[in-house]
């Protein structure tokens, strides 16, 4: 596998150890190239909570007024993406942050129930060229998941939406998405255990019954949306297990592993 999208939430982004980074330096000097898309969802919650501003989500999708939206550009575009490059380079890799509206890298559209909801977007458009560009220089791209669209209006996006739908417009074989659970899990016999693979009906029913739910339904949603296209699989791991880039990337066998059937 030569190009992939990791997707890193913020359940795990402050706990990654530099042997993380390493490991991503370590790919990137061996020729494959990843692309970072990051989330942060606890940070702009505690920065809304120091504002004395309420954090409110309907179907896992934070209620973004203006006031909020401005905390979440703030927080990802700022302090989470410059965090993630400054770690990057401790560590000794090449790495470039960008927001989502930078070079409009991510039109937005607003999502259905934006009514509901507010500044919430969904990706109409990846700008693949500029990706490629800063990859074919030698960076890592690092990408905070705000959108734009036509008019300049700024949109609050799902991290793991966004990095779907990276993955899919650049055609990746592969998205890996790292959060603070070894995978999928499932109780057997009362016994919590992660599942090595599962396909679509096992998502679907798994949702139904209720084992999947809260943060794990938009990672699993836009797995389900990026295997439709071009991407291959999509691994879900923990970020703070050894070399689980590598070990996804290289050897398989980590983490859960979605695929369409
Ligand atoms: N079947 C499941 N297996 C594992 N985790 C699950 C499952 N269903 C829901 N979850 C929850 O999803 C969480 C990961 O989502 P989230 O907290 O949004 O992470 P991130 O910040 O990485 O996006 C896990 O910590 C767990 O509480
Ligand atoms: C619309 C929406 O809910 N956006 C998310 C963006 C950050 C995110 O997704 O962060 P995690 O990956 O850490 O959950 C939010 O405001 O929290």
């Amino acid at each position: 596998m030569n190009r992939f999208v990791m997707k890193c939430g913020g359940s795990t982004l402050a706990a990654l150890p530099d042997a993380f980074f390493q490991d991503l330096r370590e790919l990137q000097e061996s020729g494959v190239q990843p692309v970072i898309v990051h989330g942060g969802g606890p940070a702009i919650n505690e920065t809304l909570g120091k504002l004395g501003i309420e954090s409110r989500f309907v179907n896992g999708l934070r209620v973004t007024d203006e006031a909020t939206l401005e905390v979440v550009e703030m927080v990802l575009a700022g302090r989470i993406n410059k965090e993630i490059v400054r770690k990057l380079q401790q560590n000794g890799a090449k790495a470039l942050g960008l927001s989502g509206t930078d070079g409009r890298l991510i039109e937005a559209q607003p999502v259905a129930n934006a009514d509901e909801i507010g500044f919430v977007g969904d990706v109409a458009g990846v700008n693949a060229e500029l990706i490629e560009g800063v990859v074919a220089l030698g960076y890592l791209p690092v990408i905070a998941p705000i959108g734009i669209d036509a008019q300049g209006q700024r949109y609050n996006i799902n991290a793991d939406t966004a990095a779907g739908a990276v993955a899919s417009r650049l055609g990746v074989d592969s998205m890996i998405v790292v959060t603070d659970v070894p995978g999928i899990m499932r109780t057997v016999d009362g016994e919590k255990k992660v599942l090595p693979q599962v396909t679509f009906a096992d998502i679907e029913e798994m949702i139904g019954s209720g084992e999947i739910y809260g943060g794990m339904i938009p990672k699993v949603r836009a797995a389900m949306k990026c295997l439709h296209g071009d991407v291959r699989e999509v691994v879900i791991v923990d970020g703070a297990e050894p070399r689980v880039l590598s070990r996804a990337v290289r050897e398989g066998g980590i983490g859960t592993r979605i695929v369409r059937e």
